[in-house]
């Protein structure tokens, strides 16, 4: 059976920093929906004579984009959101390791993990790079909820041995063993991926890194994400703990643990010989702008990651972050990129990249998803203006579907995420 979604419609089949016409829209265009999968996009009136048969949903009162692609979220954290007067160290200490140190009850555990999954898709979030929990049956947990909604989810159990709180310390053994019984079960399972995903080198022993590294080379297609750069008393506190390290990124790089399948959260103070190297190993950055401003990390260098090639997408770093919306994500972005001394003028063909197509490639998903290309998987959402809105009033009278973006990512809070199709399936989401 062929589904069609009418409606105006934006995605980013090529990458806006790269080249200009990256953007690709139809003011009455529509999707058509075939076995799970997008078998065509285009203007409506050529969709709908190619598909004569198909059922169609009249979604002409909204906007068709690509399922959101969140590059860096913590299950653990919804609940922290809001806690305002903290930098990281302190946050941590104070609001959230207390927080996350609750999910060794399995009960709370499991009841975290179908509200988390259930907040992404809200927020059209159909595709997430998660930091799971220190406990391995939170893990499962969060594994099972993303299963039953059909969420894509790349997940791991947190670890670390040192310098967070005891009862949620490891040991190199124990998490070797837990995240092995994870990776077996969980990883390439449908739509799941497994992460190893030590917190950040600050909470991890060289011996808990040398077990992330094995872990790492034994399984060759999971991935790998972790912290770094996010705060200057975080850096030196990491280069005391590490001596022998010339900085942040090596604590990593000399595990094994930076390449392609590596994406490290945050980057705001980056060294030069640090962005030389990712760019070198191709590992990716997830930018979490509202993250950054409202735990006072400082402004992501945008443009220093553009000159030496690095990839980075979008991570809404619930609970630091403000929320999980990926387009508020996005004009978080624009906004710090207007204050930095040195910004880079985002555009909102770049802001929708970074909320989709970006997050694909850095997570080695761009084939599967991240814009509307025939062939990808029907990862949909429908966002509609609510009734009497601001954006509303911009979406009657349509300029340009490129301003009309700029529209939806500025008054991101009027936009309601009306339906949302994973793999063609409508998500249940209320
Ligand atoms: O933004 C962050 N959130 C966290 O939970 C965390 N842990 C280590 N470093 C961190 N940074
Ligand atoms: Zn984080």
């Amino acid at each position: 059976m062929t589904l069609i979604l009418r409606g105006l419609i934006a995605h980013t089949p090529h990458n806006p920093f790269h080249r200009a016409e990256a953007l690709e829209s139809f003011s009455d265009g529509a999707i058509a929906l075939q076995e799970g999968k997008i078998a065509a996009v285009g203007p409506y009136p050529q969709i709908h004579r190619r598909f004569p048969g198909a059922q169609l949903q009249d979604c002409r009162d909204g906007l068709l984009l690509p399922g959101l692609i969140d590059t860096h979220v913590h299950y653990p954290q919804t609940r922290v959101i809001g806690a305002m007067g903290y930098t990281l160290l302190d946050w941590l200490q104070q609001r959230t390791l207390p927080l996350e140190a609750r999910l060794s009850d399995n009960r709370l555990a499991r009841e975290l993990a179908r509200e988390f999954v259930r907040l992404l898709l809200r927020n059209g979030t159909t595709t997430a790079l998660v930091f799971g929990s220190h406990f391995q049956g939170a893990t499962a947990n969060l594994f099972g909820a993303a299963e039953d909604v059909g969420l894509r989810l790349l997940a791991g159990q947190v670890c670390s041995d040192r310098m967070l709180r005891p009862e949620l310390h490891t040991t190199p053994q124990r998490s070797y063993e837990e995240q092995k019984m994870l990776i077996q079960r969980f990883h390439n399972r449908g739509k799941l991926k497994y992460a190893v995903t030590p917190r950040f080198s600050l909470s991890a022993s060289e011996g808990l890194l040398e077990v992330c590294q094995a872990l790492f080379e034994e399984y060759p297609d999971v991935h790998f994400t972790s912290h770094i750069n996010e705060n200057r008393e975080e850096i030196r506190a990491v280069a005391e703990l590490f001596p022998w390290s010339a900085n942040y990124l090596e604590t990593y790089d000399r595990f094994g643990l930076i390449g392609p399948r590596s994406v490290l959260a945050h980057n705001v103070h980056p060294t030069e010989p640090e962005l030389t190297r990712l760019a070198e190993a191709q590992a990716a950055i997830a930018h979490c702008p509202s993250s950054n401003a409202f735990i006072g990390s400082g402004i992501f260098p945008l443009k220093r990651h553009l000159q030496h090639g690095i990839r980075f997408g979008l991570g809404s770093d619930v609970g630091g972050g403000t929320g999980f919306s990926l387009l508020k994500e996005g004009l978080s972005a624009y906004i710090a990129q207007r204050y930095a001394e040195d910004g880079f003028p985002l555009t909102p063909a770049h802001l929708l990249y970074l909320a989709t197509r970006a997050g694909a490639e850095i997570l080695g998903l761009d084939r599967e998803i991240g814009d509307l290309s025939p062939g990808k998987a029907a990862d949909i959402l429908y966002l509609r203006p609510e009734p009497e809105s601001t954006l509303e009033v911009h979406f009657r009278h349509l300029d340009s579907v490129e301003q009309l973006l700029g529209s939806l990512f500025t008054l991101h809070g009027e936009a309601r995420v009306e339906k949302v199709w994973l793999e063609g399936r409508e998500a249940v989401l209320r």
